[in-house]
């Protein structure tokens, strides 16, 4: 008898569900199971024996399979959830969320059915919403419901920077906060470069910049993309998460959590800094923050539940 493998399901076999999930299998994080709904032409199969078949080229020991039932799911150690759509040019994330709380809510039933004992990340958007809706509609604790935003927005921050100063993106260090919009919190004081602080090395007005790209990150891509909206960083950042948690790393990681007075909020998911593992969000860091610093949280933390009231 072998030991038990490690399965994953990822729900939505689009841009960033394929994405992650060839990601997965190629770190070995697991054996994966791609979900969609059903389709004449059956592309989550097709897709998924492609990336099967791509197993033994690289020399990954990592099974993939393509499903629209959710039996193929049962026990999965780990649910990534990307089912929905996504927006276009001209539309903002929050555009999207009576259709994808209609899917969290459908989605969310099946995992819950078949493993209720799993952790669940999602990254459909609006995020931090979505989040909330699955957190709501499982019955999960919380540690085991977590939203994807802080390590992409971290990683686009990063990306800036090192490009700014033309230095590699191995040593640039950031934070961002807060909700997965247009005003989401980069924390340039909790942000360095080889340790050495952001502000030393980068002008204030460039910094500041820099941020403001951050933040409309995702809608440049919208932009540039015309027919969807990025998937590459995010099956990246999806797959460290998942990593943490497969691995058991308790790695520092920004993640949408559930906040229960954490930051001054309550009942709200939220990006903040997590200590994610194998039970999940192990942790949440509280950072002291200024005054600037608390009121560019509270005016996103406002954003996401302006968004929670179209649910409620
Ligand atoms: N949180 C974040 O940082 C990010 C969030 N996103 C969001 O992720 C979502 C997915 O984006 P993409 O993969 O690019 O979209 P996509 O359109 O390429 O794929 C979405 C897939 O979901 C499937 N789907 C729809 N309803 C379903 C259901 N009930 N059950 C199972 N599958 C279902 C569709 O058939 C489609 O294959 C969007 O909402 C997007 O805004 C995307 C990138 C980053
Ligand atoms: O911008 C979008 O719609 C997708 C997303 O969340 C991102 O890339 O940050």
């Amino acid at each position: 008898m072998g030991l038990k493998r490690t399965k994953i399901s990822v729900i939505g076999s689009g841009f960033t569900g394929a994405t992650t999930a060839l990601m997965l299998a190629q770190k070995e994080l697991g054996d994966v199971v791609l979900v969609d709904i059903p389709d004449m032409k059956n592309p989550t199969k097709g897709k998924a024996l492609d990336m099967a078949e791509a197993a033994p080229v690289q020399g990954f020991d990592a099974r993939v399979i393509g499903t629209d039932d959710y039996k193929d799911t049962k026990d999965s150690d780990l649910v990534i959830i990307t089912a929905g759509i996504a927006r276009k040019p001209g539309m903002s994330r929050d555009d999207l969320v009576n259709t994808n709380a209609k899917i969290m809510k459908s989605v969310t039933q099946e995992v819950v059915h078949f493993s209720p004992n799993t952790t669940i990340i999602v990254l459909t958007n609006p995020v931090d919403a979505m989040t909330y809706t699955v957190f709501k509609e499982s019955g999960f604790p919380k540690e085991r419901v977590i939203g994807q935003s802080g390590v992409l927005d971290t990683a686009r921050f990063c990306t800036f920077v090192a490009e700014e100063l033309n230095v590699s993106v191995k040593d640039v260090k950031g934070f961002v906060l807060g909700g997965h919009g247009d005003d989401m919190v980069p924390l340039i004081r909790y942000s360095n470069a080889g340790g050495v602080p952001l502000e030393k090395l980068i002008a204030k007005e460039r910094l500041a910049e820099i941020v403001a790209r951050t933040r409309t990150g995702g809608g440049e891509i919208v932009n540039l993309l015309g027919n969807g909206s990025a998937y590459y960083a995010p099956a990246a950042s999806l797959t460290v998460m998942a990593e943490a948690i497969i691995k058991d790393q308790r790695r520092i990681i920004p993640a949408i959590a559930y906040l229960e007075g954490e930051y001054g909020y309550q009942d709200i998911y939220l990006g903040v800094p997590t200590i994610l593992g194998g039970n999940g969000i192990e942790e949440i860091i509280e950072l002291d923050l200024t005054e600037e610093e608390s009121a560019a949280l509270d005016k996103s933390a406002n954003s996401v539940k302006n968004v929670l009231k179209v649910l409620s």
